[in-house]
């Protein structure tokens, strides 16, 4: 069976922890390095339900705690067998939208809801996993991007998008939705404050060359070529300092995540220290019961 019309087969492997997936694919480049996850629900612009954020989750975690991934490509499968059309992510599932979040359902109507789980919004957990992982996320951006899937191309680290399919639509106000931080608040960061009121006040679709005008994505390449830039720009990455890009995606964030933003840095920070004859004195120091001996560490400047 065909992934989708842009997957290279020979490209990939079946990621283990995708067995069940349903709403979702989740592959690994042959030498492990890359992690191609895509929304797998055509038939209605790759809406996501809470079981497609459950599996979303697992497989971006599964991407942070394998060591061989550097880069992720998220993307989304197509195109619709129904009408030939292209999607990233249409956002929230409509029809099985409740009034405390997005229902557990076992069909695709809201006749099969689950009345017995809560309704979720927990789509905002897979944000901050795009946003605190420690390697790059670049959104593959084949068709439409709207609403909550929207919001998560802006929430990735670079976004690449097809020329011809690719359109962008923030539809939150028409659905009475608002995604009040990364979603809209951090694209002001990236687009400047009066584009993204425009994006977000008027719901109206712009094209991937407007988007990239705007600032609001990295590239726009022709459909055929989108996955193959994608890896290509993977390659490019995969190429530098795991530690530098490591440092890099946290400085970029540090300035808009307050005191999380601080503590990831400083965390990777306390890392590095920890590799220094320094600190392993002071570890030592503690162990053997005696003094510290800091004579042979300058206070440097
Ligand atoms: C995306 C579109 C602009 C595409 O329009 P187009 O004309 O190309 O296609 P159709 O409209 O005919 O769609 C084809 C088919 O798919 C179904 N479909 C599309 N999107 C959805 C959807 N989101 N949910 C359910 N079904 C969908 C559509 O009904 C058609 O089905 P048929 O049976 O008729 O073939 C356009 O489709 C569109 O505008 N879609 C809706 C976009 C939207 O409003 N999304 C929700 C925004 S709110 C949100 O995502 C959100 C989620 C969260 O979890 C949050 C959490 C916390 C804060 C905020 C959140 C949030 O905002």
């Amino acid at each position: 069976m065909t992934v989708s019309e842009l997957f290279d087969p020979s490209a990939w492997v079946v990621s283990p922890e995708s067995e069940g997936f349903a709403d979702i694919t989740s592959h690994r480049s042959h030498d492990g390095r890359i992690a191609r996850i895509a929304f797998d629900r055509p038939e209605v612009r790759n809406a996501f339900r809470p079981a497609t954020v459950d599996e979303l989750y697992r497989a971006l975690e599964a991407a942070r705690l394998d060591s061989r991934v550097g880069v992720v490509l998220l993307t989304g499968n197509g195109p619709s067998a129904k009408d030939g059309g292209w999607a990233f992510c249409s956002g929230g599932d409509q029809r099985i939208r409740g009034r405390d979040g997005y229902r557990y359902a076992e069909g695709e109507s809201a006749a099969s809801i689950d009345p017995a789980r809560a309704g979720r919004l927990h789509i905002l957990e897979v944000q901050r996993l795009i946003r605190f992982m420690p390697k790059v996320v670049i959104a593959v951006v084949p068709g439409w991007a709207a609403g909550g899937g929207h919001s998560l191309h802006v929430v990735c680290d670079l976004t690449i998008a097809s020329t011809e399919h690719a359109r962008f639509k923030q539809t939150d106000a028409d659905v009475g939705s608002f995604d009040a931080g990364y979603g809209s608040a951090y694209m002001a960061r990236q687009t400047g404050q009066k584009f993204a009121r425009e994006v977000f006040f008027l719901a109206r679709e712009y094209s991937a060359d407007r988007a990239l005008a705007a600032g609001a994505i990295n590239a726009s390449v022709p459909h055929a070529e989108l996955e193959s830039t994608a890896i290509e720009w993977a390659r490019e990455i995969l190429g530098k300092s795991p530690t530098a890009i490591r440092m890099l995606k946290y400085a970029f964030n540090a300035v808009d995540d307050g005191l999380v933003g601080q503590q990831l840095f400083a965390g990777e920070a306390t890392r590095l220290a920890y590799g220094t004859d320094e600190a392993v004195e002071g570890r030592d120091s503690f162990l053997e019961k005696r003094d510290a001996d800091w004579s042979p560490f300058p206070w440097a400047f």
